[in-house]
């Protein structure tokens, strides 16, 4: 005889990262691992509570074994279990770590100042996440390209094909670690006119699926920054490259924003544009803009806000 589910959470939060929005309970008992058919009830629009994905905050002792050592090593008191909308396991989601952190603040279940950074153990691995005002900035870890140098210098190792576009584009396979898959489209018209009510086809299709990015390079920007150290002096120059985005996400559909898929689309557009590409890029999404940051040892840094709106209790 099948099992009982569990029982769902009485009380849920709900926020969002860029629009890209979130259930979110903490599961100190983690009595509350839902189905892939209870995920998918709660976030159904229409007859559930709606989201792109849930978040289970669970205490490091009770994380998946595989997670738990390496969180407990690392001084993380917490295991971010996100899911897609359809109940599926996804290896990271970089809007869902920073709504995250802004929950488990907001629950008091951690303690985290202005400019402070805390380890959060996830399928990804422990990641630091830095506090900044009511953003929060997001060491990713090590990004990679599973077609290897050869796709890297190529630019392309996939063709992809979607509603919109007239012919198959070439796709830039890139993991962050979960799977993205990177277009470029050649005008902002082909951009908005894109039909992402379906999955794109990608040839030869990834193993286990792929989150696919169209982007619209937009050039580069002088941006200027003034120093609390000296407010009146004169500020510093940087440059920094602007992108659009839009995206289809495995396991969910179009979202307002993703930002595992920020990172691959500002590694894609690095990539295609060469020496001297800038280190940093602001990623215009449907939703909002996130920034990217390059860092050292082949690490990419993401930032942008997390908004928590309201609580729900479920019937
Ligand atoms: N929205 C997320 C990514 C969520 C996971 C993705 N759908 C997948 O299956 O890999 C983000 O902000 O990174």
């Amino acid at each position: 005889m099948a099992a009982d589910p569990p029982a769902l959470p009485r009380t849920l939060i709900k926020g969002h990262g860029t629009g890209n929005d979130f259930l979110l309970w903490a599961d100190p008992d983690s009595a509350h691992d839902l189905t892939d058919a209870q995920v998918a009830s709660l976030t159904d629009r229409h007859t559930g509570l709606g989201a792109d994905g849930v978040i289970r905050a669970v205490p490091i002792a009770q994380a998946p074994e595989q997670h738990m050592a390496a969180g407990s090593a690392a001084g993380a008191q917490w295991f971010m279990d996100y899911r897609n909308a359809d109940g599926s396991l996804a290896e990271m989601c970089g809007n869902g770590i920073r709504v995250f952190t802004a929950f488990l603040r907001r629950e008091e279940l951690i303690d985290l100042p202005d400019g402070g950074t805390i380890p959060v153990a996830t399928r990804a691995g422990v990641l630091q996440v830095r506090r900044e005002g009511e953003d929060y900035a997001v060491d990713m870890g090590v990004w990679s390209a599973p077609g290897g140098p050869e796709a890297l210098s190529e630019g392309f190792d996939v063709s992809v094909v979607v509603h919109g576009l007239s012919e198959q584009r070439p796709g830039l396979r890139l993991e962050l670690p979960n799977p993205h898959t990177v277009v470029a489209v050649e005008a902002p018209e082909e951009l908005d006119e894109l039909d992402l009510t379906h999955a794109p086809g990608v040839d030869p299709a990834p193993e286990h699926g792929t989150n696919v990015e169209f982007v619209m390079p937009l050039g580069e920007r002088e941006i200027e920054e003034y120093h609390a150290a000296a407010p009146d002096g004169p500020p510093t120059t940087r440059r920094i490259g602007v992108v659009r985005m839009r995206v289809h996400e495995r396991g969910v559909g179009e979202t307002l924003s993703c930002g595992t898929g920020a990172c691959a689309a500002a590694l894609a557009v690095r990539t295609w544009f060469g020496a001297g590409a800038p280190d940093e890029w602001q990623v215009l999404v449907p939703g909002g803009a996130l920034r990217v940051r390059m860092l050292a040892e082949q690490h990419v840094e993401l930032a942008g806000p997390a908004e928590l709106v309201g609580q729900i209790s479920l019937l």
